[in-house]
């Protein structure tokens, strides 16, 4: 199986064009960091008659995403620089709905930069309460608890994330961020992700921030805001009717091919 390893801002995914019979097996034997390929997960993408393509995204867990903020980046980017599509603006069906993407190009024609009109963001609860933390239950196509700080470095991503992460109150489990109001227009996350532990970003759970600080008057609605992951940042906007735009990097890291 011929896969190109793609990173957005550091969350690493395999990709692969078309659609195996043992989906979960591949994502948890590539993924693993020291006898696999090492990654956060699988994305497939395949042909759709719904829109441009589609993308199924697997956690390194071997579980099945709804979205991947990340990762629907890199599909742009793989689809236009390997000829699939000279479409600049994309229709790409995802397991929580079709998302579009305006592709940004540079001297050479390769995607470097995407934007995403990811959706409305949906907050079930702006004040749940889990393990004794309360945080912001949002939704943006699959479940995040954000939860604000003081200190993002000092936070406690690696022992409480998982703990947080199959609290009873997420019975799909959730990704969990932990989230530092830098200033109105900036924001400093850390993410432990539901099937994949901590990782360098989530697209999604960058979006799920902002709307969950804009939804607590902490950063200004229709504005771009900056949100610093350790792999970087990513610009993202919430509307006053909840429409959430993010705009943030795509890159290759190398093509491989399995040895079965
Ligand atoms: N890294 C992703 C999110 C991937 C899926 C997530 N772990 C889940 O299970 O919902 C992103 O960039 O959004």
């Amino acid at each position: 199986m011929h896969f190109t390893k793609m990173h957005g801002l550091g969350n690493d995914y395999l990709y692969v064009y078309g659609f195996p019979v043992d989906p979960e097996e591949r994502s948890i034997k590539l993924s693993e960091r020291h006898f696999g390929a090492g990654s956060d997960g699988m994305i497939y993408i395949m042909p759709s008659l719904k829109a441009d393509f589609e993308m199924r995204i697997f956690n390194a867990d071997g579980s099945e995403a709804m979205m991947c903020g990340n990762g629907i980046r890199c599909v742009g980017k793989y689809v236009y620089d390997k000829g699939y599509t000279k479409k600049k603006e994309l229709d790409i069906d995802t397991k929580s709905g079709i998302k579009h993407l305006s592709l940004h190009t540079n001297a050479q024609n390769k995607v470097d930069l995407v934007t995403v009109d990811m959706g409305e963001r949906e907050i079930l609860d702006p004040a749940l309460e889990a393990e004794g933390h309360t945080g912001t239950y949002v939704s943006m196509g699959n479940p995040h608890f954000v939860l604000f700080t003081e200190d993002a470095e000092a936070a406690p991503v690696d022992t409480l994330g998982p703990v947080l992460e199959c609290a009873p109150q997420f019975p799909d489990r959730a990704n969990i961020e932990f989230v530092q109001v830098v200033d109105e227009h900036t924001l400093r996350m850390r993410v432990w992700e539901r099937g994949s532990g901590i990782t360098m970003a989530c697209g999604t759970g960058a979006c799920a921030s902002v709307a969950a600080a804009a939804a607590h008057h902490l950063v200004p609605m229709n504005e771009r805001i900056e949100v610093k992951l350790d792999g970087g940042s990513l610009y993202i906007s919430v509307s006053d009717s909840g429409a959430v735009e993010m705009t943030g990097p795509a890159a290759v890291v190398y093509e491989g091919e399995t040895v079965e």
